[in-house]
C-alpha cells in the first residue's frame, strides 16, 4: 500500500540544452521503480481552430502558449495516484493531436520543460529542481538537426524562428530560472556525475517511503 505522494523531479533548461537526455538517464536508472515523464510540451495550447499559416505565427517560447493551469491540474491529480488523460503534441501540425494518452500514476514523475521553473505553482510542487545548463552554440547546433529530422522543419525556418523568438525568450523567461535549482547540470545527458548524485537523492527519498 502506498502511503506517501509521489516525488516530482523538476527537470528544466534550454531548447536542445539535454533535458530529454537527463530525463531518460534518471528513468533508466529506475527499472523496477514506478517511474513516469510528464512534459510541459504536451500542454501546449489546442490551436486546432486557427489555419495552420496561423500557428507558425505563435511564440511557443512564452509562458502564455502553455495551457499550465490543465498540467497542474493533472499533476496534483498524479499526485494524489488518479490517472489522467494527456494530451499529445503535433510539433509538425503545431497544435495537439487527436489523440490521448492514459497515463496512471507513479511513484516517481519527472516533469520537463523549458518553463516548469517559470512557474511558482509548479515549482511548489516539485521535490528536487535541476537545470540543465548548455552553451547556446551547442543547442542551436543540436535543434538544427532535431528539428529536421523529427519536427518537419527546414533550416532556413530554424534558423529565422531561434533568431526572432528562441534565443530572445530564452535569455528573457528561461535562463532566469535557473536561480530557482536545487543542482545545475552543465553539458547535458552525458554529466554522468550529476546524474548519479540526483539518482542518490531519489533514492534515498524512495528509500524513506513508509
Ligand atoms: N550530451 C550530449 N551530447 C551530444 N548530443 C546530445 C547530448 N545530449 C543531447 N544530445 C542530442 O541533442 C538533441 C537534443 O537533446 P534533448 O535531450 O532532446 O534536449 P531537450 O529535451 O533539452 O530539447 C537530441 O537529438 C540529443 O540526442
Ligand atoms: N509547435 C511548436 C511547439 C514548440 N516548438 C519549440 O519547442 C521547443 C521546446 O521543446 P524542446 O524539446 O526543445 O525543449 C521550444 O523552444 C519551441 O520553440 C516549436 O518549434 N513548434
Amino acid at each position: 500500500m502506498v502511503h506517501h505522494k509521489p516525488i516530482v523531479i523538476g527537470v528544466a533548461g534550454g531548447s536542445g540544452s539535454g533535458k530529454t537526455s537527463v530525463s531518460q538517464a534518471i528513468l533508466s536508472h529506475f527499472p523496477n521503480h514506478s517511474i513516469m515523464m510528464l512534459e510541459h510540451d504536451s500542454y501546449y495550447k489546442d490551436q486546432s481552430d486557427l489555419p495552420f499559416e496561423e500557428r507558425l505565427k505563435t511564440n511557443y517560447d512564452h509562458p502564455f502558449a502553455f495551457d499550465t493551469d490543465l498540467l497542474i491540474d493533472h499533476l496534483n491529480k498524479l499526485l494524489r495516484y488518479e490517472s489522467v488523460s494527456k494530451p499529445v503534441y503535433d510539433y509538425v501540425a503545431h497544435t495537439r493531436s487527436c489523440d490521448i494518452e492514459i497515463q496512471e500514476p507513479k511513484e516517481v514523475i519527472i516533469l520537463e520543460g523549458i518553463l516548469i521553473l517559470a512557474d511558482k505553482r509548479l515549482r511548489d510542487l516539485m521535490d528536487i529542481k535541476v537545470f540543465v545548463d548548455t552553451d547556446d552554440d551547442i543547442r542551436i547546433i543540436r535543434r538544427i538537426k532535431r528539428d529536421i529530422e523529427e519536427r518537419g522543419r527546414t533550416l532556413d525556418s530554424v534558423i529565422d524562428q531561434y533568431l526572432r523568438i528562441v534565443k530572445p525568450m530564452y535569455h528573457q523567461f528561461i535562463e532566469p530560472t535557473k536561480r530557482y535549482a536545487d543542482v545545475v547540470v552543465p553539458e547535458g545527458g552525458k554529466n554522468h556525475v550529476a546524474i548519479d548524485l540526483i539518482n542518490t537523492k531519489i533514492s534515498t527519498i524512495l528509500g524513506n517511503f513508509p
